[in-house]
């Protein structure tokens, strides 16, 4: 575990480390001392040599001083250590994250990233200050009492090593079974952590379902497997914990009868019994402490591979030397295909260039893709096989704040700080003066939402935006784009979010972005489709038809039917055209 650590922790806290340890040895060692000193000074005192005793009792007051200042000095050290610790793990893990794939971001991943960065590296901190102290002494200090009993009394000293492997092989079983009950009851919490999360965020939709004040069944279901986990984990963990004391107790025990049976084959006087009597006490005392930290090290050296798998997720790599960008504005997919799931391709040998400034609609039935595609170009996953091109460089051989300065990206799910207006359009631009934001706001419609609230542009969005209609977001989130000025912008049209007054902002956004920018849209509108230099569409993961729309509509192929079918039923929403 110590070797773990020292690479999650790098160069830098090594010195640090070895300066501890050798502190936690030395109190161990002088407090083994200390207890073998015992020995003579009972001695001494038993068979009435005060003068001898004074002396043994002079050094062994020297000892226990010296071992009453260490754990000062190591205790000082411990915290510093722990402290230090926390946060270089809280930086490596905030650094490693911020290069991972957008993808890797899962619900379940950032359940456990959360948990992995709040009570895991305390708990790992917890080490230093808590537990790596008595549990280092624990092992030291029997250790040196057994070395410095042979100075005494070999055959005893021997008793001792014999207890020694035996103990460590009960301690160690011990620790893994609370290690692995540990392991389960993790797991069961992180899952109910999510449910409950997803319990508070989807309370809309669980009243609009009339579910709100009744149990939700997967939040009920995570619970009860906790509850089901946790008792699991306890009965794993018991039989090593009884096992444990009980070992200690054992060696106690044979140590004592060790002594004994020397005393009656008159090879130990008893004065020397009493001694070793003491000495014995003090062997076990620690090794009881050790069986007791066991489960809890064990817990926090999972903690410690957790930490390290999260460290161990392949980040997206960046070049030492970014591409040059010969074609600023273009984006073309060659042969791409792409599964988020092994064997389960989402995307096959899609290609297709949209030229700068020009406009391309992608459309088809939900689930062909079209998500996906934009997600490839700003390189949220890496694809499977084939290149993604932006600016006619591989989106690979660009590091990632080149690739983000030349994207703009307006979304369905979009998200807003819960902050003010003025505050979440700048996220596009954070140097762009105040009449910029303004005009970016008001050519995306944020101008009439400012108008309606009472703080205007002060006021805040709450958390998500939920004070903020879906179109209202998504306008705020057009603001950012136009505000950005980025050379390209990957635009969802997001019906669901569409009223007629929206559509119109989205509309008239659209022919300002039109003008600056390279555009692929993912279209639901007809007026989108029309007006687009490219329309593709996509079938099941492939490039299923390509052109403008009288083409499409003259091939009479899918896309012809797509349309038909959609203009039957009025999903095109063609009344709301100024
Ligand atoms: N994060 C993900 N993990 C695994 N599969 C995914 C993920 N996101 C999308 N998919 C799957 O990939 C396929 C394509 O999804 P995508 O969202 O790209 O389609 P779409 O055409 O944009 O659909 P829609 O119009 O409904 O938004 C679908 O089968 C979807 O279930």
């Amino acid at each position: 575990m110590l070797s773990d650590l020292a690479a999650i922790l790098g160069d830098g806290h090594r010195a640090k480390l070895r300066g501890y340890l050798a502190w936690v040895l030395t109190f161990g060692v002088l407090q083994g001392v200390a207890a073998a000193l015992l020995v003579p000074v009972l001695r001494q005192l038993l068979s009435g040599e005060l003068s001898a005793a004074l002396g043994w009792l002079g050094v062994l007051a020297v000892v226990v001083a010296a071992a009453c200042g260490a754990p000062y000095v190591q205790a000082m050290k411990a915290f510093e250590v722990a402290l230090g610790v926390i946060t270089t793990m809280h930086e490596r893990i905030g650094d490693h994250v911020g290069a991972l794939p957008v993808g890797w971001f899962t619900g379940e991943k950032i359940g456990r990233l959360s948990r992995v960065v709040s009570s895991g590296t305390v708990m790992v901190g917890g080490l230093f200050a808590h537990l790596l102290t008595p549990l280092l002494a624990g092992v030291v200090t029997p250790a040196t009492i057994a070395l410095v009993t042979f100075a005494f009394d070999w055959r005893l000293a021997v008793a001792m090593l014999v207890c020694a492997p035996v103990l460590h092989v009960l301690f160690t079983w011990a620790g893994k079974l609370v290690g692995k009950g540990e392991e389960l009851s993790d797991a069961a919490a992180v899952t109910a952590a999510n449910r409950v999360v997803e319990f508070a965020r989807q309370q809309r939709t669980l009243r609009a379902f009339g579910r709100g004040a009744e149990g939700h069944k997967p939040l009920d279901d995570a619970i009860t497997e906790q509850h089901t986990v946790g008792r699991r984990a306890m009965w794993l963990s018991v039989p090593g914990i009884l096992a444990g004391g009980f070992g200690t107790q054992l060696a106690f025990t044979a140590l004592i009868v060790t002594g004994v049976v020397l005393a009656l084959g008159g090879s130990v006087d008893p004065v020397s019994l009493i001694a070793v009597l003491a000495l014995a006490a003090r062997f076990t005392g620690p090794l009881a402490e050790v069986s007791a930290l066991s489960g809890a090290v064990r817990m926090a050296h999972n903690d410690v591979r957790r930490i390290t798998a999260v460290l161990a997720e392949k980040p997206l790599s960046e070049p030492e030397v970014p591409a040059p960008l010969p074609r600023p504005g273009e984006i073309e997919l060659d042969g791409v295909s792409f599964e988020y799931t092994t064997g389960k391709p989402v995307l096959r040998d899609v290609s297709f260039t949209v030229p700068p400034r020009t406009m391309t609609a992608l459309v088809g039935a939900s689930g062909s893709g079209k998500t996906t595609v934009t997600r490839l170009i700003a390189r949220f996953w890496d694809v499977t096989g084939g290149t993604v091109r932006v600016g006619g460089a591989d989106v690979r051989d660009q590091r990632t704040e080149d690739l983000m300065a030349q994207v703009a990206m307006v979304f369905q799910d979009v998200y807003l700080f819960d902050d003010t207006l003025e505050a979440n359009i700048r996220v596009g631009r954070a140097d762009a003066t105040e009449a910029e934001v303004r005009e970016a706001g008001r050519l995306a419609g944020v101008d009439e939402i400012v108008a309606r609230l009472p703080r205007g542009w002060a006021s805040r969005v709450g958390e998500g935006g939920t004070s903020l209609s879906g179109g209202e977001r998504q306008r705020v989130s057009i603001a950012r784009a136009i505000l950005k000025n980025a050379p390209i912008v990957l635009l969802d049209e997001a019906t669901a979010a569409l009223d007629a007054e929206n559509e119109r902002y989205v509309r008239d956004a659209l022919r300002t972005l039109m003008n600056r920018s390279t555009l692929l849209v993912i279209a639901h509108r007809l007026p989108t489709v029309v007006a687009a230099d490219q329309i593709i569409v996509l079938h099941d993961g492939a490039v299923a038809e390509r052109g403008t729309h009288p083409e499409l509509l003259a091939a009479g192929g899918r896309y012809a039917a797509f349309w038909a079918e959609r203009n039957r039923a009025k999903g095109w929403r063609l009344t709301v055209g100024r």
